[in-house]
């Protein structure tokens, strides 16, 4: 009798147990880097003024073989499954509730948070009796998910629409450092003052960075107006997460922050934020 042969699952593409496996864990991860090491590539060279046509095709090109945005989020969903730990939502949730944020709203008045990089619509599901969730991203994969670009949202109709705001695993996919920062400066502007900012990042972009230490960080985000009410990362863990309040106006001034300084040497990555100066101070 022959024996039935078993049917090999594509690393990447299998919502099976396997792909729980450590290697495949490994396979995603290697998917999900190259995926930023492209977009990155991407944007240089839109930049470039010497546009080498073909090199941007071979871009395009590669980033198609990888699956494009929709494998990416597929791949990133994976890392949001219970088994691997869960989404980062948690953490948000718990840290309201820890500073008894979930106490001033109720079914009547709920906190209006905005998430950012939704890969599913009803992560905040179980916090609806007092949260109210509009979850956007630039794919949309689901009808209830609003695909949009977060950098395009109109800043006046936002403005003082949000007591929340999630950036969990986003701006480390923003290819520039400036968009990085204005992604930053644009979420302080359109909270209400006492706002909450949710910062979740690869923990390398700032644990190994030569740009950007925790310090440094805390500084940056204090430049904007935000202060620390919660931190938490692990030594040799992956993700490091972050609770900002907006407590202040603005004071990024003067250049601080606003180009490159390298601050560690040694074998680091590039991972920067930059800011760009007040608008309100051009203004004046
Ligand atoms: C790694 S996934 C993060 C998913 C989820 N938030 C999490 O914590 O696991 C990053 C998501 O951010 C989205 N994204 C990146 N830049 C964005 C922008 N400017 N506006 C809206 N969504 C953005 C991407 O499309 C992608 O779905």
């Amino acid at each position: 009798m022959t024996k039935a042969r078993k049917r090999k699952q594509p690393i990447v593409s299998s919502l099976s147990s396997n792909a729980t496996s450590s290697i495949a864990a490994q396979g995603c991860r290697n998917v999900i880097r190259q995926y930023h090491v492209l977009l990155k590539r991407r944007k240089q060279l839109e930049n470039d003024q010497q546009l080498h046509e073909q090199s941007l095709a071979d871009i395009e090109a590669r980033i198609h073989a990888l699956g494009g945005l929709e494998r990416y989020q597929q791949l990133s969903a994976l890392g949001q499954r219970e088994e691997r730990g869960g989404g980062s939502q948690k953490v948000l949730v718990n840290w309201l509730k820890e500073l008894n944020v979930h106490h001033s709203y109720d079914n009547r008045r709920k906190l209006r948070l905005l998430e950012v990089g939704a890969l599913k619509p009803d992560n905040f599901l179980s916090s609806s009796s007092w949260i109210d969730c509009m979850p956007i991203d630039l794919h949309s994969r689901h009808p209830k998910i609003v695909e949009q670009d977060f950098l395009l949202l109109d800043e006046k109709q936002h403005l003082n629409r949000w007591e929340a705001i999630s950036l969990s695993l986003v701006l480390n996919f923003v290819p520039v450092p400036k968009d990085r920062g204005r992604m930053l400066q644009l979420a302080h502007k359109i909270l209400v003052p006492g706002g909450f900012l949710f910062l979740v990042l690869p923990l390398p972009c700032v644990a190994n960075s030569r740009y950007l230490t925790f310090d440094s960080l805390k500084n940056l985000m204090g430049s904007i107006g935000f202060s620390e009410k919660r931190a938490r990362w692990r030594k040799n863990g992956k993700m490091a997460y972050w609770l900002y309040q907006k407590t202040s106006t603005s004071k990024v001034s003067g250049g601080s922050f606003c180009q490159k300084v390298v601050l560690r040497s040694g074998q680091r990555n590039n991972f920067a934020i930059l800011l760009t100066e007040d608008v309100e101070r051009e203004d004046t």
